[in-house]
């Protein structure tokens, strides 16, 4: 164990982000009607570039106007790699009422990308006297984000999550394959005759839940774009959820319910770890640093894994 604690992340849910995009303004007061914990309104790939300048002002209006209620909302603003992005942060600080809570910057590569956004962020908010400090979200979907991901968790203290873009991953990364998220049908091994599919997304999701993990940042997993396909999201999302991801996108009101099924532990093993840590205070008062829990081994790091589900429950249930 290091010196140093590993930071809490923020102490809100997230099992699910449903976006909209920003050019639709009839979505919005379904989204907030939604069981989502996250809003995300885009302004970024689901708009086209001739709609961009009125989905800005969509999005201002709505953040005022909509009844959010507890939900964390955040606009997803366009790459910096592209004419829009600083129009984007100034017309929504200049603009836009306190209820925003986040912007998410997609496709960064490096922490720089970040300190750009936050420079831009923390004069806009001084010259207006914003009293509320906006806080980040980012995207990782490309090979130098992937690349950089430990550089990125650490560059801002508004930096609250990190998603797994899996579409633009794909594409910067040269990926053979137009799927967003789930099982790929090339990637599979072979033993005697049969075929056993691997996960492609799995180091990635993992780079990401180490780097969000040492820095005190929430892990999301991105889009699964077949949102006819309940039983592959559920899946993605279990792989997710078993990795140490917090929650996952829904591209589709439809999965919405399926996210929170997934990333709200149930009662059996919500249950399961409070008999966990009461097991463990036993053990404890008899001066043992382990014990034997429905035969199996506990010990002083069962608490912590037992301690993370109970927070979580708790979190949800606030
Ligand atoms: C995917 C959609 C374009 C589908 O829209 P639509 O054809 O209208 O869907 P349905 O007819 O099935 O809708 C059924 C009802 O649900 C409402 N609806 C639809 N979408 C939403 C939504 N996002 N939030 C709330 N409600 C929604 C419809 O109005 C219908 O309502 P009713 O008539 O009352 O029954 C559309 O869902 C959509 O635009 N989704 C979001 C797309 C998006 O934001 N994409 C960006 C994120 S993914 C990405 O960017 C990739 C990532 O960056 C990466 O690189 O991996
Ligand atoms: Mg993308």
């Amino acid at each position: 164990m290091s010196f140093r604690i590993q930071p809490a992340p923020p102490a809100r849910p997230n099992r699910c982000q449903l976006f909209g995009p920003g050019s639709r303004p009839a979505l919005f007061e379904k989204m907030a009607a939604s069981a989502a914990d996250v809003i995300n309104l885009d302004l970024e790939d689901s708009v086209a570039p001739d709609d961009k300048a009125q989905a800005r002002r969509n999005i201002i209006e709505a953040i005022g106007d909509v009844d959010w209620g507890s939900k964390t909302l955040s606009v997803r603003i366009n790459a910096l790699d592209t004419p829009f992005w600083y129009r984007d942060v100034v017309d929504l600080l200049e603009n836009a009422s306190e209820r925003l809570d986040q912007i998410m910057i997609p496709k960064v590569g490096n922490a720089a990308d970040i300190y750009a956004v936050d420079a831009l962020v923390t004069a806009v908010e001084a010259a207006r006297g914003r009293t509320k400090r906006i806080g980040f979200e980012v995207i990782i979907e490309s090979a130098a984000g992937i690349s950089h991901v430990e550089e990125i968790a650490a560059a801002s203290p508004r930096l609250q999550a990190i998603s797994l873009g899996a579409a633009d991953f794909a594409a910067s990364m040269g990926m053979a394959t137009t799927g967003i998220g789930g099982t790929q049908e090339n990637y599979y091994m072979l033993h005697e005759g049969q075929k056993h599919w691997s996960d492609p997304w799995h180091w990635a999701q993992a780079a990401i839940v180490a780097a969000c993990r040492t820095h005190g940042i929430l892990p999301v997993d991105g889009p699964f774009g077949d949102f006819s396909d309940d039983d592959g999201f559920r899946a993605q999302a279990l792989r997710s959820a078993t990795l140490g991801m917090v929650g996952k996108w829904a591209i589709h009101p439809r999965q919405v319910a399926l996210a929170n099924e997934v990333f709200t532990p149930s009662e059996k093993v919500v249950a399961e770890a409070r008999e966990i840590l009461v097991a463990m205070d036993e053990a404890r008062k008899t001066g043992a640093g382990a014990t034997v829990y429905k035969g199996r081994l506990v010990d002083i790091a069962s608490i912590r894994q037992a301690q993370m589900i109970v927070r979580q429950a708790e979190l949800i249930n606030a």
